[in-house]
């Protein structure tokens, strides 16, 4: 028997309202598992702990606020695919049309007849063999190496657009903060492209000698300079039908912007002393930590190799915007490096996962991961300490943030008062939004904004 039989066929269906009379339920429920929920039951936890391989999407009567937090909640489940079923008013709507063509597997236009729930029955049959075979590609192209933590609402957008971008072959542009990720997006990028199996090059175009950056890119012929007795291929060459990662593409002194962008125009390159052209076929990713906009208008990049090289982007966020990845890549780097220190470490004390709370991470996850191998060889007791961590103890009035921007702890104490006020509401939304003094719109804003819901 194939996998497939053994997955349970359950729908999970999302209402604007809860009808009992439904046509479509009726006919369904045949085949169907369905379990039947109202858009607003998304709010709670134990729906996003796990969902069926499909939903349907009744998308009538919905406003955009909680269209907004219904494309949350399915950006956040990418493995379950979804029918949308809506009226020809509300497709006239651009927010309910871009949730159909941007997360939808398909849609049907409301009234349905029995024909058309009949032909629902079937799509709602590929939908799930579909979401069958993405959980199972997605497991075939999952690499231990270069595995990405975060569970962050930063995070998980930037691991779906990652997917997407791995599939096409444009050139990737990654801008960001040093030590947030950037080299390891690109390697996770190549290792889900169709290129996988081809070499990735990895170049730090700041750390290339001045002289030796054209030979070191393009490789040079037998003899075509002092010192060059033998040809050797360059770089680019090095990653023919792979993938080229060009960290640091700022540094890349201006008359070897032009020999790059020639490459890049034309998939030719020149080995220093050649007096033909090689044809590669490459797919370049560049990464920097500057800003290269900035850096046109100062003269030291050029416009068009920029345009040439941001045809996509990725951002990684820095650490200090993504609080609630700080702990998971601090228990992740731990279970790592654990075997560094003696046996007796077990783990953080709850001072140390507050300091690092606390702590404004200018070096993001490579001083994290700095930080928590020394505390691992320099722990004497169980559990690691601020002071292991190079960090200070954390100060007992919750008001004070040391070193946080002003920005980072106003929403450190926003996030703090909204999780009280709900605590103290026992979870009643208008209790709490009294309390706080704001509407319950702001509330469930403030609540998804800091993935409280
Ligand atoms: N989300 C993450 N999950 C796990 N490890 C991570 C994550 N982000 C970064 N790292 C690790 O942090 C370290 C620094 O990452 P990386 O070298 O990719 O950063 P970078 O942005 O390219 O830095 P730089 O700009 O200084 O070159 C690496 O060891 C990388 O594996």
């Amino acid at each position: 028997m194939s996998d497939y039989a053994h997955i349970a066929q359950s729908v999970l269906y999302l209402q604007p309202n809860r009808t009992d009379d439904n046509e479509v339920i009726n006919q369904l429920q045949d085949n169907w598992n369905l379990n039947v929920v109202q858009h607003t039951d998304i709010q709670e936890k134990s729906m996003y702990e796990s969902l069926p391989h499909v939903g349907l999407l009744h998308l009538e009567k919905t406003d955009d606020f909680h269209l907004g937090h219904l494309r949350n909640f399915i950006d956040q489940h990418p493995d379950t695919q979804w029918v949308a079923l809506t009226s020809e008013e509300c497709i006239n709507s651009p927010v309910v049309r871009c949730l159909i063509t941007e997360s939808c597997y398909d849609y049907f236009t409301l009234p349905l007849h029995a024909d058309a729930i009949q032909n629902l029955a079937f799509t709602l049959g590929h939908a799930l063999g579909m979401s069958f075979l993405q959980r199972r590609s997605r497991e075939d192209n999952v690499c231990d190496d270069y595995e990405m933590v975060g569970t962050s609402h930063g995070m998980l957008k930037l691991f779906k657009a990652l997917r997407r971008v791995a599939l096409v072959d444009a050139p990737v542009l990654i801008t960001g903060e040093s030590g947030t990720g950037k080299e390891l997006i690109a390697r996770a990028i190549h290792e889900r492209s169709f290129r996988h199996a081809k070499p990735f090059i990895a170049v730090n175009c700041g750390a290339l000698p001045d002289a030796l950056v054209q030979s070191e890119l393009f490789g040079h012929e037998k003899g075509a300079f002092t010192g060059a007795v033998s040809q050797k291929i360059g770089q680019i060459e090095a990653a023919n039908q792979g993938t080229l990662f060009l960290d640091e593409i700022g540094d890349l002194p201006l008359d070897q912007q032009v020999n790059l962008l020639r490459f890049l125009q034309e998939q030719n390159i020149r080995r220093l002393g050649a007096t033909q052209d090689t044809p590669v076929d490459i797919r370049v990713l560049a990464a920097t930590h500057v800003d290269l906009e900035h850096a046109v208008k100062d003269g030291y990049f050029r416009e068009d190799l920029l345009y040439r090289l941001n045809v996509l982007q990725l951002t990684p966020p820095p650490l200090r915007e993504r609080h609630e990845d700080i702990e998971l890549l601090a228990r992740f780097f731990f279970g790592r490096f654990q075997s560094e220190g003696t046996k007796t470490v077990r783990g953080f004390s709850q001072n140390a996962l507050l300091a690092l709370q606390r702590h404004n991470w200018p070096g993001n996850v490579r001083e994290l991961i700095n930080r928590i191998r020394r505390a691992i060889v320099m722990c004497e007791k169980r559990m690691i300490s601020p002071a292991d961590l190079g960090l200070p103890m954390p100060s007992e009035n919750p008001s004070e943030y040391p070193g946080q921007s002003l920005k980072s702890a106003r929403e450190s104490a926003e996030k703090k008062a909204v999780q009280q006020a709900i605590a103290q509401a026992a979870g009643n939304i208008t209790r709490a939004a009294k309390q706080l003094q704001v509407s319950r719109i702001t509330l469930y804003r403030l609540l998804d904004k800091y993935r409280l819901n």
